[in-house]
């Protein structure tokens, strides 16, 4: 329901406002003080409602966030209009959070992802070799990159129909990272949140707080092997070109059982584009 009722320019608002600290009592307020009746921006916040406690003590474990970006499923869609693109929506899981999407990205952006991507892997291996490389991550055996966000025209788009699709603003988005598994490479399975306890994560949240969602879109897919998987609930997303996976999480915990990796490419290469949204605006 709230999903008709509420526009994406006024949804982007209210992000913005609990992003920046404003209670949910004082976004109706405001909302009532700009003209709106009172059961209507009633209904538009009630999506943001932090949901009834259940189980285990509130105290203890991190709060969870009330805006979350995600796709509006509200009406079980098919398809999404993301904007410049229809969406489909192959699969969606509740715990954790999973949407698996369908035709997001066209072959074209594929290929141009790709074909930015690939000098720029090739330099910084050379300058990683030079130095002698930085602790070599025995988790992660791809090569990785970073677009700029807005960079080209390719990912802006790209990054435009995501922020659309999952009712983000762009501006809490990291840029595109670019990876590409070759046979033998993995990522062994990791959370993409910061870890609390660790101590460099204050440093790394003051560009735009804790990531919040991870959108993987594959750019290229292997022969075989190199699926995405979600060990604590059995699952696994082909890595077909075209398609991405979409998970959230709301609290940087494991009990958001978004637990997840790269398996092992067999035969081919394995080309991914990750998009991470932080809860803030990152700069
Ligand atoms: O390559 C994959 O399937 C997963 C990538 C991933 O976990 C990440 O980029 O954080
Ligand atoms: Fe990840």
């Amino acid at each position: 329901m709230t999903g008709q009722a509420i526009s994406p320019e006024l949804r982007e608002w209210i992000v913005t406002q609990l992003a920046a600290g404003h209670s949910i009592p004082s976004l109706q307020a405001s909302m009532r003080d700009a003209g709106w009746h009172a059961d209507v921006a009633q209904k538009a916040l009630a999506e943001f409602e932090p949901a009834p406690a259940t189980t285990s003590p509130p105290e203890v474990a991190t709060p969870a966030r009330t805006a979350m970006p995600g796709p509006d499923l509200s009406n079980a869609p098919l398809y999404i209009d993301a904007g410049d693109r229809r969406v489909q929506v192959l699969q969606t899981m509740i715990h954790p959070r999973v949407v698996v999407f369908g035709d997001l990205l066209s072959e074209e952006e594929c290929e141009g992802l790709i074909l930015g991507a690939r000098q720029r892997l090739a330099r910084s291996l050379t300058v990683e070799t030079k130095t002698g490389g930085e602790a070599l991550n025995v988790d992660r055996t791809s090569d990785g990159m970073f677009f700029e966000r807005g960079e080209n025209p390719i990912v802006a788009r790209v990054e435009q129909r995501i922020a659309t699709l999952l009712r983000w603003p762009l501006e809490f988005g990291e840029g595109l990272q670019v990876l590409r598994y070759s046979p033998g490479a993995q990522y062994r399975p990791h959370y993409d949140y910061f870890d609390p306890a660790e101590p460099g994560t204050p440093t790394i949240l003051r560009r735009g707080g804790q990531r919040v969602a991870t959108l993987v879109m594959y750019l290229q897919e292997p022969e075989q092997g190199g699926a995405t998987t979600f060990p604590d609930v059995g699952l696994e997303v082909a890595p077909r070109r075209g398609t991405g996976v979409f998970f959230s999480y709301d609290r940087p915990d494991p009990a958001t059982r978004t637990l997840h990796g790269g398996a092992p490419v067999l035969l081919g290469e394995k080309w991914v584009a990750t998009k991470w949204l932080r809860e803030r605006e990152f700069t």
